[in-house]
């Protein structure tokens, strides 16, 4: 379904019964809703609609040119909530980029969500910058993504998954290349001028926040530190995990991400 914020066309997939609460689902850079295809049944047997966006510029979603910021991808997110009348009572998941566009909703718009979980992601960017900024420069000379996608899988799965589950790497893949250049250029800006660790005191719903203990891009320590401002937020970590650890390390996260909600859901 595509729904029009004036900007973009923003591409979604609402699932489950109409009268049931909503989990709304944020994905990484360079994914789209597909990332969360691990998660979706759990989520409907639990009693969810299971809401996942694609962001601006990924998966079906339309770009624009120029460089966006994580306010202006939040936007876009209230924006489909708004139009499908989610209004209050949403449980976000967001996971890297998607998690710092959930901590940017939950600090700047109290009452939207009712709970948020924020998965191997930071409050400011903190990574690798010369990395990012090699990668940039590299998918501008070569005007494709392929020039990183290889360097880029390593640092979202552990050495073996790819062996594993080839099929859903490759799918993981295919979907990272599909994403468009002037949404990779436009999010890239956003997550490293995203800074949100001023007002994270302002969150108050209840926060889990979740890492993979060998995530090299957003390490347990970033998301420690959201944890450490929002108050009474909670912090978990899947041994082993990577930056991915909803799909390589499915069953751990859904126990973790189920036990929450059905603690949260009230
Ligand atoms: O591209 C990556 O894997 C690193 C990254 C930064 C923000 C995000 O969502 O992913």
């Amino acid at each position: 379904m595509m729904h029009n914020t004036g900007k973009s066309w923003i591409n979604y997939d609402l699932v489950g019964p109409d009268d049931a609460p909503v989990v709304c689902m944020s994905h990484s850079l360079t994914s789209d809703y597909g990332m969360w295809a691990e998660q979706v049944p759990i989520l409907l047997k639990e009693g969810f609609q299971v809401l996942r966006i694609d962001t601006r510029g990924h998966g079906g979603s339309t770009a624009t040119p120029g460089e966006y910021t994580i306010d202006e991808l939040s936007g876009d997110i209230i924006s489909v909530l708004d139009a499908l009348g989610f209004t209050s009572g949403v449980h976000m998941i967001g996971l890297s980029m998607g998690g710092m566009i959930g901590q940017v909703i939950a600090a700047d718009r109290p009452g939207r969500f009712a709970s948020l979980m924020a998965c191997c992601t930071a409050a400011s960017w903190t990574g690798d910058t010369e990395l990012m900024q090699g990668r940039i420069k590299a998918v501008r000379e070569s005007g494709s993504l392929e020039s990183i996608v290889a360097a880029n899988m390593e640092r979202r799965y552990g050495p073996g998954f790819q062996k594993q589950r080839p099929l859903r790497w490759n799918a993981l893949r295919d979907t990272f290349l599909g994403t468009s250049l002037d949404g990779y250029f436009g999010c890239m800006n956003a997550c490293l001028t995203h800074n949100v660790l001023p007002r994270l005191g302002q969150v108050d719903v209840p926060t889990l926040v979740l890492a993979g203990s060998q995530d090299p891009t957003t390490p347990p320590a970033d998301n420690k530190i959201i944890a450490d401002a929002i108050p009474g937020a909670r912090y978990a970590e899947i041994e082993g995990g990577y930056h991915f650890p909803n799909v390589e390390f499915a069953d751990e996260f859904n126990r973790i991400m189920v036990d929450w909600l059905r603690e949260v859901r009230g």
